[in-house]
């Protein structure tokens, strides 16, 4: 029974009216897993996370949390998972004390249990001494780090991260990031959002890459950079593409990101040896990333709403 997965996932999908925002995702976390949803805006990653928690009612497929389905036990779900959401969704003109006992509340702990507890995960989170402070006085990162706060409140055995860095400074990241990767070394689950690939890289074991409701790439970070994107990248300026061409070895790829040309080769000296025989230098060169996967499989076009 220890074995079974978290989340069990197979074909589900979900149509609002004609439009498909989710087409049989298939997934399945294991306990002590951290998984990557990732996917341009609009891919659907928000709409599986309703699914799971019922808040948004699949129209097909199978999908089981911790063996219980949303669709019907959606109560006995909720309990044992925290949600970091897109939003903060703290209430501005109360204490954090005051937020947190309510949220505390909401979970059914007595204010016995829950005291010391807000007090172990404030200290936890670097925020002891704001105990007292109103939300509105606080900084992006203090109102974030306390919704991590908040998720934690029950104990729950799987996190769901939804874009939990987005717009913080990079102090405030790595920390979120150090205490990810500890509640993970201490067996929860996890399933992240991210629009930072860097952040998937560091953070997640297994990686699934959506786009318009369909999954078009899943493994562990390594083996989806070597399956699709192995070697090394130079950057080029804009517009060098007929003076690199005659230069390029038949399996390099020659691809744009953004207005930049870029050239993917096998090993780091083909690039140098590029930038010798065509005259051009490059920006940069580098080991291929997650990102030049993520550009690849998603397209790199903006979607028509950015
Ligand atoms: N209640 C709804 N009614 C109609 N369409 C919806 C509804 N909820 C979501 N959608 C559509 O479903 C698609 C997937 O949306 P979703 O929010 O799941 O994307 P996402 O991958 O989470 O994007 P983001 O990165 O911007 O959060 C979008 O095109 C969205 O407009």
């Amino acid at each position: 029974m220890t074995d079974s997965p978290i989340i069990q996932a197979r074909g589900v999908a979900k149509r609002f009216d004609d439009f498909e925002a989710l087409a049989a995702l298939d997934l399945e976390v294991k306990k002590g897993q951290c998984v990557g949803l990732l996917g341009p805006n609009g891919a659907g990653k928000s709409t599986f996370i309703g699914c799971l928690y019922g808040v948004v009612v699949r129209s097909g497929g199978e999908l089981n949390v911790f063996g219980l389905d949303p669709a019907t036990q959606a109560r006995d779900i909720k309990r044992r998972i925290g949600v970091v959401p897109q939003e903060n969704a703290l209430d501005d003109g109360l204490t954090v004390l005051e937020n947190m006992r309510i949220y505390a509340s909401f979970g059914g702990l007595s204010r016995k249990v829950a005291d010391p507890r807000i007090a172990e995960l404030l200290s936890y989170m670097l925020l002891e001494n704001k105990k007292d402070a109103t939300i509105k006085t606080l900084s992006g990162g203090m109102k974030r780090r306390l919704t991590f706060v908040r998720a934690l409140l029950a104990d729950p055995e799987l996190l769901i991260l939804d874009e939990p860095t987005t717009g913080l400074d990079p102090s405030v990241r790595h920390l979120l990031w150090e205490k990810v990767i500890e509640l993970r070394s201490r067996g929860k689950t996890i399933l992240v959002t991210t629009h930072y690939m860097h952040e998937a890289e560091v953070l997640c074991d297994q990686i699934v890459i959506l786009d318009r409701g369909k999954v078009v790439g899943t493994g562990a970070p390594r083996e989806l950079i070597e399956r699709e994107a192995p070697g090394f990248v130079g950057i080029f300026p804009a517009g060098v593409e007929e003076a690199l061409k005659p230069h390029l070895a038949a399996t390099w790829e020659l691809f744009h990101q953004g207005q930049q040309c870029c050239v993917r080769a096998p090993r780091f000296d083909d690039l140098l040896e590029l930038q010798r025989t065509s005259g051009v230098t490059a920006l940069q060169l580098r080991p291929s990333n997650l990102e030049d996967v993520y550009l690849k499989l998603t397209g790199s076009e903006l979607n028509d709403d950015e």
